[in-house]
């Protein structure tokens, strides 16, 4: 892309978040302030305790700071609330955790096709993208499977399908490569710089490796609530 023409999609103002436990109030974020430009593919390293997890969290709309500012492009999530903050995840953010937390119950089909049936898309309408992000995710044979009848890095994958099913113009991941062995992360990581290249899909990585966060075009270093780098 050319550089002139980068968009910024997050803007992070001042973030801060408390907590009160007790008597005690934990500072987990201070102020923080960053801007991820669209398409780019971040990193986010840092000690355990740093504040990492908090902070993917209020990007994704799953917790609120106590102040600051969040703009995806010129809008304020912050300002939204109940069914219009749902939407906006839903369409905009896909989510990857550590634990894949697929469900059970469900083939790898059926998991990657869950955001577009909460959607209100219908089962017909739901699979044709779930089946083309299986293929493109190299499970074009497991649609039938059940997560207990795949292997680790297999579910992760089915995880990333499901993230990016609605085409979200985000991805963020929260040490996806946590629970796996190295040869197995290093795949993972292989298929999310694909998905990058490919799709030009903005992406923010929590890890613990610095070899991982290497492949990453910035890494951002968080120490203490802040981010130092
Ligand atoms: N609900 C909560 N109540 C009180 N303290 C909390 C709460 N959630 C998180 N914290 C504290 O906030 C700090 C930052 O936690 P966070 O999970 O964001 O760190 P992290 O950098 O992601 O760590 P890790 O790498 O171990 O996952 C920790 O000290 C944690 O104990």
């Amino acid at each position: 892309m050319n550089e002139s023409r980068k968009e910024v999609l997050i803007d992070v103002q001042e973030l801060s978040k408390h907590f009160v436990c007790g008597e005690r109030r934990v500072e987990v974020l201070r102020k923080v302030s960053l801007q991820i430009d669209s398409g780019e593919q971040v990193a986010l390293v840092g000690a355990s305790g740093a504040g990492k997890t908090t902070l993917m969290h209020i990007l994704g709309g799953l917790d609120r700071p106590s102040s600051g500012t969040v703009y995806y492009q010129q809008q304020d999530i912050l300002a939204l609330k109940g069914p219009a903050l749902d939407t906006f995840r839903n369409r905009t953010i896909g989510f990857v955790f550590q634990f894949h937390q697929l469900l059970p119950e469900f083939t790898a089909l059926e998991n990657v096709m869950m955001p577009a049936l909460i959607a209100g898309r219908g089962f017909g309408r739901a699979r044709g993208p779930a089946e083309a992000i299986l293929q493109e995710v190299g499970l074009g044979k497991r649609l039938e499977h059940k997560p207990g009848e795949l292997s680790g890095g297999e579910q992760q994958r089915v995880a990333i399908a499901r993230a990016l099913v609605m085409e979200p113009q985000l991805l963020l991941a929260d040490e996806p490569t946590g629970n796996l062995d190295s040869g197995t992360s290093d795949e993972i990581y292989r298929l999310l710089q694909q998905l990058h290249r490919d799709r030009g899909l903005t992406m923010i990585v929590v890890t613990h490796s610095q070899s991982l966060a290497d492949r990453m075009g910035r890494t951002l270093q968080m120490v203490d609530g802040d981010i130092v780098a």
